[in-house]
């Protein structure tokens, strides 16, 4: 499988880090591709390393104006212009999404790939990794959106959450 990957672009505690570097682990043995943003910087970073030391694939995706954080030995690297074109392409390249802990530049990925799965326009499975409880406050938020009817469909059929990598993993394999 192509697994489109967004987290974080910042190095960041070993709580976080520990849970990302086995997902990648189970990512690569398990014959799979990882797509990402193609940063070598912080988290995005690890998750390459560790998929490639796995045994797995890499694609990158990254984008002019961060081209001096591309990472070095990717399979292959597609240079964007911009971050729409970005977000087209990790989100074209996928047949799954797996959301990892991250800041503005993930959320912004997350809410692209759940608009757009709204108005069926991919049905691609998404799977948020909820290290530590990170999207507690996200997933309460949409558990609002989808009570009190803001969502033309169910929440279950957009997103899932998982608590450990492993059963992140098994979601996509069973999504998919
Ligand atoms: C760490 C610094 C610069 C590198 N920044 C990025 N490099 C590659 N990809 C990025 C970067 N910033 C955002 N992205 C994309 O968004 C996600 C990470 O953003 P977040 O805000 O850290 O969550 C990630 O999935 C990328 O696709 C500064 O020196």
């Amino acid at each position: 499988m192509n697994i489109t990957v967004f987290c974080s672009a910042y190095s960041l505690d070993e709580k976080y880090t520990a849970p990302a570097a086995e997902f990648a682990r189970l990512l690569g043995a398990g014959g799979h591709t990882l797509v990402w943003g193609g940063s070598h910087a912080g988290l995005m970073g690890l998750l390459a390393d560790g998929v490639k030391e796995a045994g797995g694939r890499l694609v990158g995706i990254s984008v002019e104006f961060l081209a001096h954080k591309t990472y070095e030995g990717a399979d292959e690297l597609v240079m964007a212009r911009d971050l729409a074109e970005r977000k087209a392409q990790l989100l074209a390249r996928a047949d799954a999404l797996v959301v990892l802990v991250g800041g503005l530049g993930t959320l912004d990925e997350i809410t692209e790939v759940l608009e757009l799965k709204k108005h069926a326009m991919h049905e691609k499975p998404v799977v948020v990794l909820d290290t530590e409880g990170f999207y507690g406050g996200l997933r309460t938020q949409l558990e609002r959106m989808d009570a009190e009817g803001f969502l033309p469909r169910p929440l279950a059929e957009l997103i899932s959450f998982a608590a450990e990598p492993a059963e992140a993993l098994a979601l996509l394999e069973e999504k998919n």
